[in-house]
């Protein structure tokens, strides 16, 4: 589904909506939500937005759909980003949150983390209730780059390559399209992006299928 909104205010005013909905059903279905979020610059909006809605933290888990390479407190690091923006303003359990570690090597961060995920995930049907993805105007998401040698484990590796800077680390087109709902996120200036992926050309974005909804504004700002 795609849904268009007038402006980018709009935009993340849905978007947070539509995190509520699907928290409220969640909640009054099972007790709880699970949440894998994206990190780059679109989902800052968003987390301005949760921050003030009145939603018990206590019920919620929160995962990393991706991570650079890099300790967390690096500008680019989105530890970094979710810490600063929402974390550190919510009154979350620090159990509820399970994070991308900078560890010893990429190898070891990602195997710490794909055991997280897996311990989650075992003996569910579903992977996470909802996850919030971006898309880059080379349709990656998440940190799934056409160069990608594998997008199919549960946490896989990312390498630096010509168009894309540091190592990373990134939950597999697996568990990502076993999530629940999938909302992507994206400002206008990714309109074009979209319609290929849409139009059903192969980019990492345009496999991921089931239960997913594009917002985007039409509107420059
Ligand atoms: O950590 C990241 O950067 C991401 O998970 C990545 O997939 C992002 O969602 C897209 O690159 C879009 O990024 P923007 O929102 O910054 O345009």
């Amino acid at each position: 589904m795609v849904i268009k909104t007038r402006n980018e205010k709009d935009l993340f005013d849905r978007s947070a909506e539509i995190f509520m909905e699907e928290y409220k059903n969640y909640l009054s279905e099972k007790g709880s939500f699970s949440v894998a979020l994206s990190g780059g610059n679109t989902p800052k909006e968003l987390f301005k937005r949760l921050v003030k809605m009145e939603i018990n933290w206590e019920n919620v888990e929160i995962f990393m759909v991706d991570e650079r390479y890099l300790p967390p407190t690096h500008v680019d690091s989105n530890n970094r980003l979710l810490w600063d923006n929402l974390f550190s303003k919510i009154n979350i359990p620090i159990e509820n949150i399970k994070t991308i570690k900078y560890m010893e090597s990429l190898e070891i961060s990602r195997l710490e983390y794909e055991k997280e995920v897996e311990d989650f995930i075992k003996g569910k049907k579903k992977s996470f209730d909802f996850i919030v993805l971006g898309m880059g105007k080379d349709g990656h998401t998440a940190s799934l780059f056409s160069d990608n040698l594998d997008m199919e484990g549960t946490v896989v590796p990312s390498l630096e390559g010509k168009d894309h800077k540091y190592n990373r680390i990134s939950l597999g087109l697996g568990v990502i399209n076993s999530c629940r709902k999938k909302l992507f996120i994206l400002k206008n200036d990714k309109k074009e992006i979209l319609e290929l992926v849409l139009s059903g050309k192969k980019f990492p974005a345009s496999f991921v299928k089931g239960n997913v909804i594009y917002i985007i504004n039409e509107e420059d700002k």
